[in-house]
C-alpha cells in the first residue's frame, strides 16, 4: 500500500503537495505518487508537460512558432493552408502528387449528407455560430458510423478528410441559417477558401466574385491558426481521445473549449471591446486605466499569453494583414486605428511590461474579419476552421503513441473530513 492509500485509509488530510517547480525531475505523476507520496499541484498546468509531441515547437521568449520544424512565417508566407494541414497530420511537407491527392479527396468529401441540412433550421435563429459548430461535428459521428474505430488507421484518415472537407460547409451553413438566406451546395471546381467564402456570401442567383488576395489572406489566418501544441481546446481533444473516444466526438470537444473568451473566443470579445471603447465616452488612456486597476470584467483582450513572454510572431504578420485587407477592399475602418493605439499605450506601459503582456493572434483577426463581412459572432469560427487540422494531428498522434493512457488529473481534497449522516429532523 502507498503512503497515499494508507493516508486515505487513515482520514488524514489525504495528499501531501509539492509545487510543481519543486518536485522531482524525471518522474511521472504515477511514479512520483510511488516514490514519494506526493502529488503535484498545478493548477491550470502553468508547468506542467501532458504528453511529449514532434507536432509543434514554441519557444515564448524568443517569439518563435514552428509547424514539424518549419517557421511560421515561412509557412505563412509560402504555403497553403491545405499543405500545412498535410504537414501536421502526416509530418512531411507533400509531394505535388500527395498534396493533389489530399486536395481531391477533400473536395471529394465537401458535401453534407440532405438529412444533415435540415439539421440547422432546428437551431433558433440567434444560435451562436460556435454551438452551432459543436453539435454539428459531434453529429457527424451519427452519419459516418463507418470511420469511428480511433485505432484503424484507414478509418482514422476518412474521419479526418470528412472534417477539414465539411468544417467549412457546415460553418458557412450555420451563418446562412442565422440570416435566413437558402443554403449554397459546395463548388468544387473552387478551391478550399474560396468554396467557403461563396456558400458563406455567395446567393443562388448571381455569380459569386471574390478579390484573389481576400482568399490569400484568409488562408493565411487558418495556417497561422492551424497548430500550437497543447493550448486549452487541443488538450481537450487530447484529453476526450484518450478515453477513446471517436475523432469526431474529440473534435466537438475542442469546438466547445475554443468558444471561451480567454481562448479562441477573445477574436470576437477583442472586437466587442473595441467597438466599446469606439461607441463609448471612454478613451484608449481611461479603458487602459480601468484595466490596470482590475475592474471586474475589463481586461485588454488579445494581450497576454500563457506562453509568449514575448511578441507573438502571428500577431506581427496578423496586424500588417490588416492593412492589406483594408487597402485591397478599399476600406478604413477607425477601430484598427483604435487597436494599434491601445497597443502603443499598453507596451509603454509599466502594468504591461513587467507582466511581459504583448498582443496575441487574436488582437488584430477581428477587425480583418469584419472587413471580410463576417459578422462578429461568426470569428471564433474561422479560429476553429484553421484550428482543426493541429487537432486532428495531436488527436493522431496521441492514439498511435503507446505510452498514452487515459488523461486523469489527481487532486488535492481540502474538503470536510470524515463525518456522518445527520436526520433531516435533526439539522
Ligand atoms: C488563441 C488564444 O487562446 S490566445 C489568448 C486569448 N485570450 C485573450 O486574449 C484574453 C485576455 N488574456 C488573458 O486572459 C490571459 O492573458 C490568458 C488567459 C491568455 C493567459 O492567462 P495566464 O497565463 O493564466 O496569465 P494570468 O491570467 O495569470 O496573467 C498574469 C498577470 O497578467 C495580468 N493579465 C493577463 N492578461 C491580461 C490582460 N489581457 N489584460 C490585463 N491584465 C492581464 C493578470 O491579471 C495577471 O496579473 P497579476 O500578476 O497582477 O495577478
Ligand atoms: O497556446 C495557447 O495557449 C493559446 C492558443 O491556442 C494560441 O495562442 O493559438
Amino acid at each position: 500500500m502507498s503512503d497515499f492509500e494508507l493516508n486515505h485509509a487513515s482520514g488524514r488530510m489525504p495528499l501531501e503537495v509539492t509545487q510543481a517547480t519543486e518536485g522531482p525531475s524525471g518522474l511521472g505523476i504515477g511514479s512520483l505518487l510511488k516514490e514519494t507520496g506526493h502529488v503535484t499541484l498545478d493548477t491550470g498546468f502553468t508547468n506542467t508537460a501532458s504528453t511529449t509531441s514532434e507536432i509543434t515547437y514554441i519557444d515564448g521568449d524568443a517569439g518563435i512558432l514552428r509547424y514539424r520544424g518549419y517557421p511560421i512565417h515561412e509557412l505563412a508566407e509560402k504555403s497553403s493552408f491545405l499543405e500545412v494541414a498535410y504537414l501536421l497530420i502526416y509530418g512531411e511537407l507533400p509531394t505535388a502528387d500527395e498534396l493533389w491527392s489530399f486536395s481531391d479527396a477533400v473536395r471529394n468529401h465537401t458535401l453534407l449528407d440532405e438529412k444533415f441540412r435540415a439539421f440547422f433550421s432546428a437551431f433558433p435563429r440567434r444560435a451562436h455560430p460556435m454551438a452551432v459548430l459543436s453539435s454539428a461535428v459531434s453529429a457527424l459521428s451519427t452519419f459516418y458510423q463507418d470511420s469511428l474505430d480511433p485505432f484503424d488507421a484507414e478509418q482514422v484518415d476518412r474521419s479526418s478528410i470528412r472534417l477539414i472537407a465539411k468544417l467549412p460547409t457546415i460553418a458557412a451553413y450555420a451563418y446562412k441559417t442565422s440570416i435566413g438566406q437558402p443554403l449554397l451546395y459546395p463548388d468544387n471546381s473552387l478551391g478550399y477558401v474560396e468554396n467557403f467564402l461563396r456558400m458563406t456570401f455567395g446567393l443562388p442567383t448571381q455569380p459569386y466574385e471574390v478579390d484573389p488576395e481576400i482568399v490569400r489572406i484568409l488562408d493565411m489566418l487558418f495556417i497561422l491558426h492551424a497548430d500550437h501544441e497543447q493550448n486549452c481546446s487541443t488538450s481537450t481533444v487530447r484529453l476526450v481521445g484518450s478515453s477513446h473516444a471517436n475523432l469526431f466526438s474529440s473534435i466537438s470537444a475542442g469546438v466547445d473549449a475554443l468558444f471561451g473568451p480567454l481562448h479562441g473566443g477573445a477574436n470576437q470579445a477583442v472586437l466587442e471591446m473595441l467597438e466599446r471603447i469606439h461607441e463609448s465616452d471612454d478613451n484608449v488612456d481611461s479603458f487602459v486605466e480601468r484595466v490596470k486597476k482590475k475592474e471586474p470584467g475589463v481586461k485588454l483582450m488579445g494581450f497576454g499569453h500563457r506562453v509568449y513572454r514575448n511578441y507573438d510572431p502571428r500577431a506581427a504578420v496578423v496586424k500588417q494583414a490588416t492593412r492589406q485587407v483594408l487597402d485591397t477592399l478599399g476600406k478604413s475602418d477607425p477601430l484598427l486605428d483604435l487597436a494599434m493605439r491601445l497597443e502603443e499605450v499598453a507596451l509603454n506601459d509599466d502594468y504591461f511590461i513587467e507582466r511581459k503582456l504583448y498582443p496575441n493572434v487574436d488582437f488584430y483577426t477581428g477587425v480583418i474579419y469584419k472587413a471580410m463581412g463576417f459578422p462578429t459572432n461568426a470569428f471564433t469560427v474561422l479560429f476553429a476552421l484553421g484550428r482543426l487540422p493541429g487537432w486532428i494531428a495531436q488527436w493522431r498522434e496521441m492514439m498511435n503513441d503507446p505510452n498514452t493512457k487515459i488523461g486523469r488529473p489527481r487532486q488535492v481534497y481540502v474538503g470536510p473530513s470524515e463525518r456522518h449522516y445527520v436526520d433531516l429532523g435533526s439539522r
